[in-house]
């Protein structure tokens, strides 16, 4: 096999060279977090080393003594960093270095605003890890190997991050890769131990092997920076908390502060430890299915993988932080971590701890958790339909808005609504619709605003199925304003349901005629007890899929049983009164329509024959306005 030593120049991705140019500028007044980063990927770089060691020894070649180094030369104006971890072959260096593999790229770059300190942020919560090095240096030089393959393998990666950078294959004695960082004018500050090792102890004091720097006594000997242990391993109350924060940034990539954590120590049958940690903003790829940097698993202290799907469930996928089992095998992997028992308890003490953390945040600190729900919420939501077994846990965290405050925002537990139910209010209300405005101006709100009665208003596309899953809250059955016959059990007296008797009776040969007249577009015609203000609504048998449901499928492209709509009408309401005394059958037909539609239109629905509705409409309103003379 021949060597491709040849040195070739590459531009970098269009994305890169943007997202590099904003990086420089909005991170320019935190230049420091630059050694945090590349010791950060150097930490990272060795714990897949180890894990790739424990099939294939000879990857070590004989130093199994994992460390980061970290060093200045004043008269060259570098700094180094470092590390004989995994290394990278030419092509890894190439994907890994010249592109960004993330999903949602685009979006991002699209969402960045000018304003610095808002970039800032978005960049950070993006993640720019090795880019940051060109914060303060106009040149940077990587030279790495690959662990496994030959000296000749080296590669040499060099740019001064404008556009373009050049890769060739080198000599390189040294598994593992080296960063040198050509200061630009002015950043000498970094040349100078004192600053770099408090910069080190700063940000990577929990970085969990070794981060060496040569002693400043001038002797030559090197000396250990950091406290190089796992901070997961520690004690509890021996762990600062702006250690527990800079210990997120490195595992979550995050440049923000996680929003909340726990750490703990489990033992007896299952011995282990997990440190997890809620961020306090979505990633970019929180929807992607490939989305990486989930919770580590390592085995004793060893880094074993990324991401592993089976520690948590789906709808926890924004946890963060590591877990680090006494009991599984070395070689675990993936396959084995799906039929594994132990799994399945850290998995389930996992989730415990999590949603304990989570109900804890609820109490004590509102603000907070109503940024969680902000940023997390959906993605909790899909937990009532995964799983079962903690769904009244689950629902307790949920936040809905209501016409109680009647602001839009989400912060209405359903414990929240229980304590404000109306004597003799049996059940739990709420309206799912496509949109908060839609909901919130429903007719089928009308009695329950003039009665006081508070109604859930759902308005997220996934809400109709957490329904499905979520029928009752503490015994209390939770019910849709649109489906079904209205029960409005104790909320109702004697008095106002004989009337309801007596306008259905009363009011039989009209809903008759509207029956005959829309034929096959309706499952059934009655008269309202939900409406005041009003002519006429759609409703759904309670176990037909629910009008909004129906358009969400549709949308979708999926069939299903289409149950077909009640309609309800508002005998009360001066056109349908108008309605009644219409005798031309024909006419009669045309304005029963009408209101079918506008009850459809009044839903958010979307007419099957737009052009038939305005046609009938102006037909009406020409037949209802005597011409004007003037
Ligand atoms: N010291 C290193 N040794 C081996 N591989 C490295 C090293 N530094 C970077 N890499 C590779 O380059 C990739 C990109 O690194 P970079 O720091 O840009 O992003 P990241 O660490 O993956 O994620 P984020 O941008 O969220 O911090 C890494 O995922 C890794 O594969």
């Amino acid at each position: 096999m021949s060597v491709d030593t040849h040195r070739e120049t590459l531009g970098f991705q269009t994305e890169v060279r943007q997202l590099l140019d904003l990086m420089i500028h909005s991170l320019y007044s935190n230049k420091e977090i630059f050694l945090r980063e590349l010791i950060s990927n150097g930490s990272d770089a060795a714990d897949k080393l180890r894990f790739e060691a424990l099939t294939d020894d000879a990857l070590f070649e004989g130093d199994s003594d994992l460390k980061i180094g970290v060093r200045y030369d004043r008269k060259a104006r570098t700094v180094t960093v470092t590390d004989n971890g995994i290394g990278m072959s030419r092509a890894e260096v190439i994907e890994h270095i010249g592109t960004i593999a993330k999903s949602g790229t685009r979006e991002f770059l699209a969402a960045l605003s000018g304003d610095r300190a808002k970039d800032a942020r978005l960049i950070g919560q993006f993640g720019v890890g090795f880019y940051s090095a060109f914060i303060v240096a106009d040149r940077v030089t990587l030279v790495t190997r690959r662990a496994g393959l030959g000296p000749e393998h080296g590669i040499r990666w060099e740019s001064d991050g404008k556009g373009e950078y050049t890769v060739e294959t080198v000599e390189r004695r040294q598994r593992g890769t080296e960063i040198t960082l050509h200061l630009k004018e002015g950043e000498d500050e970094f040349l100078d131990g004192h600053r770099l090792r408090a910069v080190v102890r700063k940000y990577s004091d929990h970085i969990p092997i070794p981060i060496v720097m040569a002693s400043e006594s001038g002797k030559g000997e090197d000396e250990v920076v950091n406290r190089a242990s796992a901070l997961w391993a520690r004690p509890k109350n021996e762990i600062k908390p702006e250690e527990y924060e800079e210990f997120y940034k490195h595992v979550a990539h995050d440049f923000e502060p996680p929003l909340a954590h726990v750490h703990s120590r489990v033992e007896g049958r299952q011995e282990y430890i997990s440190l997890l940690y809620v961020p306090r903003h979505a990633p970019f790829d929180l929807w992607e299915r490939d989305r990486r940097h989930g919770v580590k698993l390592y085995v004793r202290r060893v880094f074993i993988m990324d991401d592993a799907e089976q520690l948590l469930p789906n709808y926890l996928r924004f946890v963060r932080g590591v877990i680090d089992s006494n009991d599984l095998p070395l070689n675990v992997s993936r396959e084995i971590l799906q039929r594994s028992r132990d799994i399945d308890a850290i998995r389930a003490g996992s989730v415990k701890k999590t949603l304990d953390l989570l109900t804890e945040l609820a109490e004590r600190d509102k603000e907070k958790y109503a940024t969680f729900w902000k940023e997390f919420g959906r993605v909790l939501k899909e937990g009532i339909i995964e799983d079962p077994g903690n769904r009244e846990a689950i629902a307790k965290l949920l936040r809905f808005a209501s016409t109680h405050a009647d602001n839009g925002s989400e912060d209405v537990s359903l414990a929240d609504y229980a304590a404000r139910m109306k004597p003799g209010q049996e059940k739990i209300y709420y309206i799912t619709a496509d949109s908060l405005p839609a909901a919130r101006h429903s007719p089928h709100l009308e009695i329950f605003r003039q009665k006081g009665v508070e109604v859930l208003l759902l308005h997220d596309r996934i809400d109709e199925w957490l329904m499905t899953h979520l029928t009752e809250f503490e015994k209390k059955p939770l019910v849709s304003v649109a489906k079904g016959d209205l029960d409005l059990g104790g909320l109702e007296d004697a008095d106002e349901r004989k009337r309801h008797e007596e306008a259905a009776v009363a009011h039989k040969e009209l809903v008759e005629r509207i029956k005959r007249a829309l034929g096959e577009r309706v499952k059934d015609v009655r008269v309202t007890h939900r409406l005041t203000n009003s002519p006429a609504c759609l409703v759904v048998d309670q176990w037909d899929v629910s009008v909004n449901l129906g358009r969400l499928l549709k949308a979708a492209g999926q069939a299903y049983p289409q149950g077909k709509p009640i309609l309800e009408v508002n005998p009360g309401h001066p056109l349908v009164q108008r309605l009644r005394d219409e005798r031309a059958e024909d006419r009669f037909a045309d304005w029963s329509t009408l209101l079918f539609d506008q009850a459809s239109l009044a839903e958010g629905g979307s007419l099957e024959d737009p052009a038939g509705f305005v046609r009938r409409l102006n037909a009406l309103l020409l037949a209802v306005s005597p011409p004007s003379s003037g």
